[in-house]
């Protein structure tokens, strides 16, 4: 991935009215391992490497890498959950793991996988503790109670107990539940792991709404690249503990150095076309597919094409985002 150090560093540049703010953070784990009787090994696990970006507010952006990359271990310095080997965090202008309580008003967080809401209890019953627990003026309560209730279709759910709801009832639940309290940024950890087609397009659009309406900072961890696709303009891709690409969506083609096709249908069945910068892939009777880099302008292979064969038709297709990540992840960091 050649251009994707200076991806990252020219986006940085850009981001002045950083509310999220993370520089030079490491985040080192001691992690202790039997390796035989009385025996123990002592290793130290880099979760987070030398972790850099900073987020304005009401950004909605993407935080994707593979399995195991540092994605939830710097969700979790953000929240103040865990504290950071070295750097320097700030979230609102506070540091997380020094003012968790005072931060803890200020964020709203969803982990996908796991609930905050009470296991036992109507689903109101969380809602009324949340009131509670984090003081929410009556008024203010009310009006974002109904909000939700109304966004999320949650009317017919608040007097179910939260273990008998579905996965994506229980979701759009702890959702209005990190959002009670008015919070100025959102974590959301896998928002829309499990659910169906039709509440996954319900839990887009609410987020959407909410930022669209409230400008509320959303920072989006998700393995479902439709999530990205859908709700963020700007992706952070993160690889053994290391930002590989900082930029808009469109541009992890280019960083990715994936190709686009181009499918052309000839007049008759020919040998493989030969033509600069694009290579034939696949030949079916007339119809051949050529490979050319996402980067470049399709023109010239287009008007090459045309001069010297028999032109029928064309079509340009898109490289699939999946693969590009895929591609992506499978190179080293360069950050
Ligand atoms: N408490 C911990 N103790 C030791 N190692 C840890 C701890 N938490 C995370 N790690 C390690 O740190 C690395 C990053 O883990 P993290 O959970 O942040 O990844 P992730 O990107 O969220 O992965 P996933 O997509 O699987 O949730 C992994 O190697 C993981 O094993």
């Amino acid at each position: 991935m050649a251009g994707g150090a200076a991806v990252v560093s020219e986006y940085r540049e850009l981001r002045v009215d950083a509310f999220i703010e993370v520089d030079r953070v490491e985040k080192v784990f001691d992690v202790r391992r039997r390796t035989g009787f009385m025996k123990r090994e002592r290793r130290q696990v880099r979760a987070v490497d030398s972790l850099s970006f900073t987020v304005a507010r009401g950004e909605m952006v993407g935080y994707i890498g593979p399995n195991g990359a540092g994605k939830s271990t710097t969700v979790k310095m953000l929240t103040g959950i865990l504290m950071p080997s070295a750097g320097r965090l700030r979230v609102a202008g506070i540091d997380p793991s020094r003012e968790r309580t005072r931060l803890a008003h200020r964020i709203g967080v969803v982990f996908g996988q796991r609930t905050t809401l009470w296991w036992d209890l109507p689903l109101i019953d969380s809602y009324r503790l949340a009131h509670r627990i984090y003081r929410i003026p009556d008024a203010r309560y009310r009006e974002n109670l109904d909000r939700c209730v109304e966004l999320l279709q949650l009317e017919s759910l608040l007097d179910v107990p939260v273990r008998q709801l579905s996965l994506g009832q229980r979701m759009r639940g702890d959702i209005a539940a990190a959002l009670l309290h008015d919070p100025e940024v959102l974590y959301l950890d896998e928002p829309t792991i499990g659910l169906d087609v039709v509440s996954k397009a319900k839990v887009r659009g609410f987020l959407r709404e909410l930022n669209a309406e409230r400008g509320t900072t959303v920072l989006l961890t998700t393995h479902d690249l439709q999530d990205i696709e859908q709700l963020c303009s700007r992706v952070m891709v993160i690889d053994h503990g290391r930002l590989v690409y900082d930029g808009p969506l469109a541009g992890l083609h280019e960083a990715g150095e994936s190709e686009r096709m181009l499918v052309v249908d000839l007049e008759r069945e020919l040998p493989p076309v030969r033509v600069a910068s694009a290579r034939v892939v696949r030949v079916e009777g007339p119809r051949q597919w050529l490979a050319f880099p996402a980067g470049q302008s399709a023109a010239p292979v287009v008007a090459q094409l045309a001069a010297e064969y028999p032109l029928v038709d064309l079509s340009v297709r898109e490289p699939d985002i999946e693969a590009v990540i895929a591609k992506m992840y499978a190179e080293k960091a360069v950050s």
